[in-house]
């Protein structure tokens, strides 16, 4: 067998040396200080250099069972290294968000993790939905674990549509006590993360009724299992729902619920109550309800940042080391990379993990900022965060999943192993576009959102990320070679996009439509200009970005994150450019300049591409990548990963007796 070398591929060697920037100035940049980045690394070698959480085989050879349980295995010894870590005032929010996303939660569970929703949104939904005594009474267990819980709210018949829920919830005020109930089959709940074979609790979301009435959905703490002996409670129909696409470690399951009864104070009472005597008691609006799923959309979006950033490390390593074809007859095999539509497969996607990055950011912000005013008892800012974590989410989870699929397709065959680590990223990535909201469906609530602010710009100039609406349809704008312009140039064609949309949905009315029939047949309409309002916000977001750091990197780095801003900017008006062509300035003529000055940014950031994707600092763990190691040795690994293929255990397979030698001697 081939063994692997320690010496660094030579492609790469000389790609680092041509470097013109500082990579670990970057690396610092990008994790928010040293002192960060410096966490981060010990925190992988807390997780990394445990030999427990080390695997003996890939886990694509296990079974879907071996999966599950090698999966529950390493999730217990990691939280409780977190809790450890936490215990320690070690790292707080960062050792969630890293040891559940992309970053080092990929590493040790590639395909998923079942104790995620625990923390992503059963402890969020207790600190977000149950008042004080509640949250005294069930937070600290489900912090220490005691209990693991989940989020129970797609049923077998809706997932998007959730007040079409059918699981009921009926109080029944001679025992204090709500009784649960699937009345149908589509009542099932049918996709949560744990709630198969893990968690013994779930926030469960069902239609309350109280007193003869349907007051809508509502949370309720509902236990699934025996603290101590795991084993279904009466009433409860339990179970995982099987192989998926991806994430086959998640532990997805369903749960029927047959006459299954929950005190009262088990109904999550933060916003609205039921008291004893069944009195219902509104919240300040129903959509606080909503709460938990605003704070999963803000995270993805830097977790699709993440996960673009391993694709795009591992694309990018591979393009420097592999050869293949001639530029010119009698040259040497060039680096696949110094094609220039290998370029064009790669940068934009690099370019656009940091703009998604950037946008994350600034999103966790505003959502703190706004969450904040919530306590407070202030809803105002409460639709235009809703509308803008539809639309990042949507945008940035799309171009993640179509920048993976692009960047596999751009590792040729290799990229289509398992051992590239692009497969599994994909079925994680493409994942994210339908849950915590459907993107299609969320585009639609931004455009909900867009067309009422378009209906009635009063207020507006408080709204940061639609004021531009007020100006933006008659701008003159003359074309220029400028972020600046692309920035303006998105927001007029939104702004547009939005009025003729708007007129649109009016002439239907006017022709006899109903508004919300009308409004269905301009959705292909709808959806574009929250799409590219969401561009919109991310462009700018990046540019706001780029100008704060002026003056406070190297002039090396300044200049690349300047050409990458550009880049990602000149690429989104170029896939946008039927509609600047319509609504802007520009002019066919101008295209050849966007064009050109696209294939200069390619040109400008080909030195530096490997330096970019090793200051995102992606330990060989993390990418788990044949194709994507710092050493660039990828023959020798994939020839080394594919030793572990349980086929290679021995030199003949049982199956050539038992099939094979038959068939061929069979001489039928
Ligand atoms: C130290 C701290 C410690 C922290 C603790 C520890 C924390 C640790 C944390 C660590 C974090 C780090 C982790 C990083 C890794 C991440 C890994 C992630 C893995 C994640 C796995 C996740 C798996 C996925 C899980 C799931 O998938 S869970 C299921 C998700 N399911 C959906 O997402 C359903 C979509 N459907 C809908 O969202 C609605 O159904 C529908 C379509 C809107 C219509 O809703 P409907 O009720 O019909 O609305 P309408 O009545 O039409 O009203 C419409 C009116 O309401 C308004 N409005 C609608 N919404 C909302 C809303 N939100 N808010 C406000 N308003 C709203 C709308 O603007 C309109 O306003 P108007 O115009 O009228 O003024
Ligand atoms: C991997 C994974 C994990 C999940 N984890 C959880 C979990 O932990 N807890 C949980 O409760 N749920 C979970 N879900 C469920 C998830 O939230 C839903 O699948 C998601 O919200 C989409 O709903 P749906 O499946 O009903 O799709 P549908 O709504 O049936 O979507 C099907 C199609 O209909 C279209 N459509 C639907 N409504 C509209 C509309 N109003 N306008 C235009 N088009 C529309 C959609 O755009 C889409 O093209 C998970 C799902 C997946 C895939």
């Amino acid at each position: 067998m081939v063994s692997r070398s320690n010496k660094v591929n030579p492609d790469l060697i000389r790609e680092r040396q041509n470097c013109t920037f500082d990579t670990l100035e970057l690396t610092h940049l990008l994790d928010g200080g040293i002192e960060r980045t410096n966490d981060r690394k010990n925190r992988e070698n807390f997780f990394l250099n445990d030999p427990e959480l080390q695997s003996k085989v890939p886990s694509e050879y296990l079974s879907h069972k071996e999966k599950y349980e090698e999966a529950v295995k390493k999730a217990a010894i990691i939280f409780r290294k977190v809790q450890q870590l936490q215990n320690e005032g070690r790292g707080g929010m960062d050792n969630f968000r890293e040891i559940l996303g992309g970053q080092l939660g990929s590493a040790i569970l590639k395909d998923g993790n079942p104790l995620t929703l625990h923390y992503v949104m059963f402890i969020p939904t207790l600190m977000g939905q149950g008042n004080v005594e509640q949250q005294a009474e069930w937070i600290q267990r489900a912090w220490s674990c005691d209990i693991i819980g989940t989020y129970a709210q797609t049923e077998l018949g809706h997932g998007t549509f959730i007040r079409g829920l059918e699981t009921t919830a009926t109080y029944d005020p001679t025992t204090e006590e709500f009784v649960l109930n699937s009345p149908t089959i589509t009542a099932y709940k049918w996709w949560p993360g744990g709630l198969g074979h893990s968690a013994n609790y779930a926030v469960v979301v069902a239609q309350l009724y109280t007193l003869g009435k349907c007051y809508g959905i509502h949370p309720f703490i509902v236990q699934l299992r025996d603290e101590e002996t795991h084993h279904p409670l009466p009433g409860i129909k339990i179970g995982e729902i099987g192989c998926k696409l991806g994430m086959n470690s998640t532990n997805n399951g369903y749960l029927g619920l047959e006459n299954v009864r929950i005190p009262r104070k088990h109904m999550l009472m933060k916003n609205s109550q039921v008291l004893t005597d069944g009195t219902y008691v509104k919240s300040p609006s129903s959509k606080l309800t909503y709460g938990t799923m605003i704070f999963v959309r803000v995270v993805l979006v830097q977790d699709a940042a993440t996960y673009l950033k391993k694709a795009c490390t591992i694309a990018t390593r591979y393009s420097a080391v592999r050869h293949q074809s001639q530029i010119k007859p009698d040259d040497p095999e060039p680096q696949i990379m110094d094609f220039l539509t290998q370029q064009y497969k790669l940068f934009p996607f690099i370019s656009a993990s940091f703009a998604f990055q950037y946008a994350a950011t600034w999103l966790w912000n505003t959502y703190n900022n706004v969450t904040g005013e919530l306590e407070t008892g202030q809803l105002d800012n409460l639709p235009e965060l809703h509308s803008t974590a539809c639309a990042l989410k949507a945008v940035s989870t799309a171009d993640a999943a179509r920048g993976i699929e692009i960047l596999r397709l751009a590792c040729g065959g290799h990229g289509y192993m398992t051992s590239s680590n692009l497969p599994s990223t994909y079925g994680l990535v493409t994942a994210m576009c339908t849950y915590e909201g459907e993107n299609t469906v969320l585009l639609l609530q931004t455009a909900r959102f867009l067309i009422k602010i378009w209906q009635n710009k009063q207020d507006i100039q408080n709204l940061p990320t639609v004021k531009y609406l007020e100006t933006a349809l008659t701008l003159n704008n003359p074309f220029e070679k400028s972020v600046k312009w692309i920035i303006s140039a998105l927001q007029q064609t939104a702004a547009s996009k939005i009025d003729l949309a708007n007129r649109h949905i009016n002439d239907r009315v006017q022709a006899g439509q109903a508004y919300e029939t009308a409004w269905n047949n301009t959705s292909i309409e709808l959806v574009a200009v929250a799409d590219i309002h969401g561009r919109t916000i991310i462009v700018e977001t990046f540019y706001n970005t780029i100008q704060s750091l002026k003056g406070t990197v190297s002039p090396q780095l300044g200049t690349v994150l300047e050409q990458l801003l550009e880049l990602y900017a000149v690429d989104t008006a170029l896939k946008c450019s039927g509609d600047l062509l319509r609504f802007t300035a520009l002019e066919g003529r101008h295209m050849v300049v966007l064009q050109a000055w696209m294939e200069s940014l390619l040109a400008a950031i080909r030195p530096n591409a490997v330096g970019i994707v090793d200051s995102f600092d992606f330990r060989d763990e993390v990418l788990s990548s044949a194709l994507g190691a710092y050493d660039g040795n990828v023959y020798e690994r994939l020839l080394e990963e594919a030793q572990k293929s349980p086929l290679n255990e021995e030199p003949v397979n049982k199956s050539f007796d038992l099939y094979l030698k038959p068939f061929i001697k069979s001489n039928l």
